[in-house]
């Protein structure tokens, strides 16, 4: 039975949550899928790194038994109070290195960097860091290429929903001529509260507090977030080559509550909407602003962390993903499926290699 280990950079919300579904669902997991996971090193910021060299894996449970904030490596067998991220990188014992550190949009570091070793080291990456996908997505798929590993980040976009895989895999035949969506949950979820009458602030709070807030919550509602993901997604699906200074973006901080809640009162919901279009010549415009839709339009009753992205294609119209933009476990899930993704590619090179061989034979 295949097994892949994986070493998990980053060990908040997502990459914990990923680590509880291999402690609490592992064998259902490799009775399902086909393969087993374990986890052999594991680095934080605040509680070190931890590493297996024995050929063994880490005992997840204990480790899940204490709080995020009071987990501390450095007494352990194999710990450290130092994150030691290129060493774990590079040397570790792991086939999958599944990073989710904080998004940076500045430069994407240091995700960025964590994502080269990775691959220069043979391993394949799984990743919700929007920084390195959005801003040098193309040159790590290159040397991912080069040096035979898989590099997916389903995460990046919409969490757990698989939007990029539809639009890669479900899309072939159609020509896609842009996108408009709700793409961040934190966002979403705080228009819904304020509509419900919290203040921004406690909205916020609140969004943070159930795990969909960037560590800087500013980069979910002035936009940066949203434009992240739009470069991610016209990179990908409209084949575009789109900079930040491309993207135009306008968050919510020029809305009052009062703003929100009038607009409800008059039939109308605000959203943080993503967009990209190509022109006539080809190139692609995008930008990220708050609407007010009228409630007929389909983004309009997307709400709380609930994301959407319709698709406008040539033969079918709008075509429109939608499922959760953010959390913990549907993040997750998003790794989860990246696991198999790498999975099924190696088994297929796999099996080309055989059968190219038995055309040797
Ligand atoms: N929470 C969500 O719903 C989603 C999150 N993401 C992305 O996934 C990533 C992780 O998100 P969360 O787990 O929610 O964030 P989080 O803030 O809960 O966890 C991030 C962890 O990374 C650690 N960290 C930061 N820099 C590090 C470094 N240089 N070395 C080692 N550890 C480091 C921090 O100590 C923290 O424990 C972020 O990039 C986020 O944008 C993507 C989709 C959804
Ligand atoms: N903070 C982000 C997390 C997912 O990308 C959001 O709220 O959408």
């Amino acid at each position: 039975m295949t097994r892949y280990d994986l070493a998990l950079i980053g060990f908040g919300g997502v990459n914990r949550a990923l680590a509880e579904l291999i402690a609490e669902r592992g064998d259902t997991l490799e009775a399902e899928l086909g393969f087993g996971l374990r986890v052999v090193a594991i680095t934080d910021l605040r509680a070190g790194s931890l590493v297996c060299t024995d050929g063994g894996a880490i005992d997840l449970a204990p480790l899940l038994a204490v709080a995020p904030g009071e987990l501390d490596f450095s007494g352990l067998a194999g710990g450290s109070p130092d994150p030691r991220n290129e060493w774990v990188i590079r040397e570790a014992p792991a086939d999958i290195v599944a990073e989710a550190t904080f998004t940076n949009p500045a430069d994407g570091e240091p995700a960025l960097s964590h994502v080269r070793w990775a691959i220069e080291a043979g391993k394949h990456v799984c990743t919700t860091n929007k920084g390195p996908v959005a801003l040098h997505g193309r040159a790590l798929q290159e040397l991912a290429r080069r040096h035979g590993v898989c590099f997916e980040f389903e995460g990046t976009v919409m969490s757990g929903t698989p939007v990029l895989r539809t639009a890669r895999r479900m899309f072939g035949g159609l020509a896609v001529h842009g996108f408009e969506g709700v793409m961040n949950g934190t966002s979403n979820y705080v228009l819904g509260r304020v509509e419900s009458g919290l203040s921004f602030a406690d909205a916020v709070a609140e969004a943070q507090a159930l795990g969909y807030a960037e560590a800087d919550p500013t980069a979910d509602i002035e936009g940066h977030d949203v434009q992240l993901k739009v470069m991610i997604l016209a990179n990908e699906v409209l084949g575009a080559d789109l900079r930040r200074a491309d993207v135009p973006c306008t968050g919510l901080s020029a809305l009052t509550a009062d703003d929100v809640r009038r607009a409800a009162a008059e039939g109308l919901r605000w959203k943080l909407v993503g967009s990209a279009a190509r022109r006539p010549d080809g190139t692609v415009e995008a930008r990220v602003a708050p609407v007010a839709l009228p409630a007929e339009h389909p983004l309009a009753g997307v709400c709380g962390p609930v994301n959407a992205v319709a698709f406008h294609t040539d033969l079918l119209g709008a075509v429109t993903v939608a499922g959760p933009g953010a959390g913990r476990v549907e993040t997750a899930y998003a790794l989860l499926s990246d696991v198999l993704a790498v999975h099924e590619r190696t088994a297929n090179l796999a099996g080309a290699e055989l059968l190219q061989e038995a055309g040797r034979g």
